[in-house]
């Protein structure tokens, strides 16, 4: 089978090409010498393409001209065949640098729904690392395993894809990271703890707030982490014309949240969380802020329910800065 990952150089037969017409619109074919591709715009023949270099104009019968480039990962991964909700590139990339995925990282991975974040994590650790997928639903695996095929063409030597549940199945350990995308990770710390290697970083996708709420109160009832940090993703795309240069009417609203935390060493307990209100806040402020909840902000160009910055930087800026500071930090 030709993959896509890393094809590069002439397209050539059996390559999977993207096939884009003036108005924008994508069709994806697989390049078959001899074959043609019909659209109610007249067809073309694959053979105008066998050979040609990425990036070529083709034009059909009746004139309407095709740039044809080879799908990237985002492009393969937004139009492959779905069985669970895949996690959007925006959010593999998150994850890809925020859970600090790199080349040869032993990654364990749960549900692997539709095989969609299992592309990227295998491209980041690359064929030195090793990615273990876990998935309850075997249909979905099935989905995933043939997904994850069609885009690097065979079997990923880093890859192995496990039809079992994360919290009770899971045999790996010593991995550096794992990445957990389900309805409820919290049910998986146990697992979760065994695996990692001190220092090894958990990170979660989930998608409702009630979700980014049970997991990091899980991981603080844990014992096993060091404070979780949680925080979404916002992309918008821009209109550049002439004068007319201006954020898109629409926008992708909502897809998730992503929680990370690290491992701390075993039989280690997390410094106790001690929060250090902003030296103008009132009492009020301060206990608001204790107890989790939103203070009235009369006076205050801030929205309510946004505490003010801490007076000095500390590490926790890199986090949002917002004001909680761990007992000790160094
Ligand atoms: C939203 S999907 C994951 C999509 C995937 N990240 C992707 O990009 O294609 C969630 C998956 O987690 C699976 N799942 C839920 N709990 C699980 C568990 N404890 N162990 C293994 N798989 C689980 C579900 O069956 C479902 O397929």
């Amino acid at each position: 089978m030709t993959g896509i990952h890393g094809r590069r150089g002439p397209l050539q037969d059996g390559d999977t090409v993207q096939l884009t017409d003036p108005k924008g619109r994508m069709h994806t074919i697989t390049l078959r010498t001899g074959a043609a591709f019909h659209t109610h715009r007249g067809s073309l023949s694959h053979d105008d393409l066998i050979g040609a270099p990425e990036g070529s104009v083709v034009t059909s019968g009746s004139g309407t001209a095709y740039v044809a480039l080879r799908p990237l990962l985002a492009d393969f991964t937004l139009s492959m065949k779905r069985g669970a909700t895949i996690v959007y590139p925006k959010d593999a990339a998150q994850i890809v640098a925020q859970a600090d995925i790199f080349p040869g990282a032993r990654v364990i991975e749960a549900g692997a729904g539709s095989g969609s974040l299992s592309c990227w994590l295998l491209r980041a650790v690359g064929e030195e690392g090793r990615v273990f997928s876990y998935e309850r639903r075997a249909d979905f695996a099935e989905i995933a395993r043939t997904n994850v095929e069609r885009y690097f063409g065979t079997e990923h030597p880093a890859w192995s894809l496990t039809v079992g549940d994360l919290a009770t199945d899971l045999v790996e350990t010593d991995v550096d990271r794992v990445v957990l995308d389900m309805l409820a990770p919290w049910e998986c710390l146990d697992s979760v703890a065994k695996a990692l290697v001190p220092g090894g970083l958990v990170c979660v996708y989930v998608a409702t707030t009630t979700q980014v709420s049970s997991t990091v109160e899980a991981m603080r009832e844990h014992g096993s982490f060091f404070e979780p940090h949680a925080w979404e993703t916002m992309v918008r795309n821009w209109h550049v014309e002439g004068l007319a240069v201006r954020p898109d009417h629409r926008m992708i609203g909502h897809t998730g949240f992503l929680v990370t935390a690290r491992r701390l060493a075993e039989g280690v307990r997390p410094p106790e969380r001690r929060r250090r209100p902003a030296k103008a806040a009132s009492a009020q402020q301060a206990r608001a802020s204790d107890t989790g909840q939103s203070a009235p902000s009369a006076g205050s160009s801030r929205p309510s329910g946004q505490e003010a910055p801490p007076e000095e930087a500390t590490s926790t800026a890199a986090h949002g800065g917002d004001g909680d500071v761990p007992a000790s930090a160094g």
